[in-house]
């Protein structure tokens, strides 16, 4: 059952506490507790998913933004994008980001996965070992074909794919592990037009009806504690506070706790609770549990830009709702087409088909920089293809950093804000991999099907005549692509980096494991909602083997 409250919830001895019920927490929370005999206690920061609207229709997702259901954290001023200070949403609800997120749906590369394998020595994490978990993955889907954009630009875009071929060839399943070119989007939206997160696949009537599953929201986890009466370095208690009040409620799980509060959270409890980087802990005046200074450390995520081409008058029918961004009139009426029979444009978010994975070839920039891709099937740059309001849009995400940035904490009190710092464009060859997005937009722009129905690229790329300048509009306005990894990432089991080992326990401790994004040691070249589903399926087994 669901409480909102940790007082009203029954005093029980729990096996598992999973801190956040966030998309990994989530899965967890239904496999976990498929097996009767453990009883599972599940903590999340948020309220409950039902009944939220804007979690619930695709088309309502941008309404989300610093609501009550985002942890509304801003990112430090960051010296690779001039000093900028940037929006870091993160999901605050059950289903976590899962709730809140784009619900666009792509594996990245096989390669990712074996990159991951190698890194940490656990063939578990690769690919081919990593497909019964792919198909377990409980979602709903739709391959949007065509859900919103008008048939004219879809068919510009397949066009192109003739036209070029090459770099942008037609590549019917990119999610194959193979996903170079150019083909249709999958989303996490359900046939019954509504969003298909971790809280509604694994959190379902049904699974929350468990005797052996309780979910308490709206409940912060402060720190892990070393359980008392316990040999040797065991955490298997928690600590939940209340802001403004120095109460505190402490609660022990006889087996594990697991923390899932994804990227930004997991590292900021375990900083809070005294694993860390020693001399920055005593800074702060919090006594050292244990001197980790991979904790925190190696936050990597992908940055976005915004590049779009102006469309001839008439080329395209954007049909009834082409102002639909724009019109709170036609807003209110595709809701109510919505609330009626689960039609029109609301079933979607991104009104764009397609998306295209382009690799950066024939360049000199790796005779300089070590390639960041996991392989030569990997790509670089994702772009985003498609007529929206009134564009078309090669908007670009550029998904192969070499940036690492990180997250601490500024006090010791656990209710100050992360100071959040991905780095973005740290690094001289993220900036040289943006401009090679442009220029991917740029290439694809000039295929005859496509000049035929646009006027060119808009707005101040279009002027721009020097590398400097496109520097500087590279640096002026890249922003996140919201998928960071990488706080709490797995190492071999005696590397001396790294805060988990690659079953997800943390590093010299016993009882304590973390499962969620933190843990990619490396970024998928894909946006990261599915892998976080992979690594929460394999480690809902890992955590059933260990206790049979
Ligand atoms: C706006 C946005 C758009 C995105 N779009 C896409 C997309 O289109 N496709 C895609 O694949 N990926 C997308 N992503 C990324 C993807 O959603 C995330 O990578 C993934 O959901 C992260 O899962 P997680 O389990 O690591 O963390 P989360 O799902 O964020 O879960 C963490 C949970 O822990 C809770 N929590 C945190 N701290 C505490 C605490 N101290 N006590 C108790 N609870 C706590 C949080 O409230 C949250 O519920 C997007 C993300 C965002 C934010």
């Amino acid at each position: 059952a669901t409480w909102s409250s940790i007082n009203e919830i029954p005093k029980l001895k729990w096996d598992f506490i999973i801190v956040g019920g966030g998309t990994a927490g989530s899965v967890l929370a239904g496999r976990l507790t498929e097996n009767p005999k453990f009883n599972v206690l599940v903590i999340e920061a948020g309220p409950n998913n039902e009944g939220v609207l804007d979690s619930i229709v695709p088309g309502l997702q941008p309404r989300l933004f610093n609501s009550p259901y985002d942890w509304n954290f801003t990112t430090v001023p960051m010296k690779g994008i001039n000093n900028r200070a940037v929006a870091y949403p993160r999901g605050h609800l059950l289903g976590g980001s899962s709730s809140i997120n784009g619900m666009v749906y792509t594996r990245g590369a096989a390669s990712d996965y074996d990159r991951w394998a190698k890194v940490t020595g656990d063939q578990g994490w690769s690919w081919d070992r990593l497909q019964p978990y792919l198909k377990k993955h409980n979602w709903s889907s739709t391959r949007q074909c065509p859900r919103f954009s008008p048939h004219s630009a879809d068919e510009a875009t397949l066009a192109v794919t003739q036209e070029l071929g090459g770099e942008f060839h037609f590549n019917l399943d990119w999610n194959s592990g193979h996903p170079l070119g150019v083909g249709w989007l999958q989303a996490t939206i359900g046939h019954d037009g509504t969003r298909s997160s971790a809280a509604t696949s694994y959190l379902t009537p049904g699974v929350r009806g468990r005797k052996n599953l309780h979910i308490v929201t709206e409940t912060r986890v402060t720190r892990v504690l070393r359980t008392t009466g316990a040999r040797g370095l065991e955490i298997r208690t928690v600590e939940i506070g209340t802001p403004g009040t120095s109460d505190r409620v402490l609660l022990t799980a006889d087996k594990e706790v697991i923390l899932s509060a994804g990227s930004i959270g997991t590292p900021t409890i375990l900083l809070n609770s005294g694993i860390g980087d020693r001399e920055e802990l005593e800074a702060l005046d919090i006594p050292v549990v244990l001197h980790n200074p991979s904790v925190g450390q190696n936050l990597s995520d992908h940055t976005v830009l915004s590049a779009s081409l102006g469309l001839k008058p008439g080329a395209i029918d954007e049909g009834p709702w082409a102002n639909l961004l724009f019109d709170p009139a036609l807003q209110e009426q595709a809701l109510e087409v919505w609330q009626t029979n689960r039609t029109g444009p609301y079933v979607a978010l991104i009104p764009v088909d397609h998306l295209g994975w382009v690799r950066v070839q024939n360049s000199s920039i790796f005779e300089q920089f070590e390639d960041t891709s996991s392989g030569p099937d990997a790509a670089h740059i994702e772009m985003v293809l498609g007529a929206v309001a009134g564009t078309y849009s090669t908007n670009f995400l550029m998904i192969s950093p070499a940036s690492r940035g990180s997250v601490k904490i500024q006090s010791n009190n656990p209710f100050d804000s992360p100071l959040i710092d991905p780095n973005f464009l740290g690094s001289e060859l993220d900036v040289l991999l943006m401009r090679e997005g442009i220029n991917a937009g740029l290439r694809f722009a000039d295929a005859p099907s496509l000049k035929n129905i646009t006027t060119g690229i808009l707005g101040p790329l279009a002027n721009i005549t020097s590398d400097d300048e496109m520097e500087a509009f590279i640096r002026n306005n890249a922003d996140s692509g919201w998928h960071p990894i990488g706080t709490a990432a797995m190492a071999p089991e005696h590397a001396s980096w790294g805060v988990v080992d690659p079953n997800l326990l943390v590093k010299k401790v016993s009882g304590l494991r973390v499962v969620d994004a933190s843990i990619m040691p490396y970024i998928t070249c894909g946006h990261t909602q599915t892998p976080v589903y992979l690594i929460a399926e394999r480690a809902a087994d890992l955590v059933k083997d260990a206790w049979k």
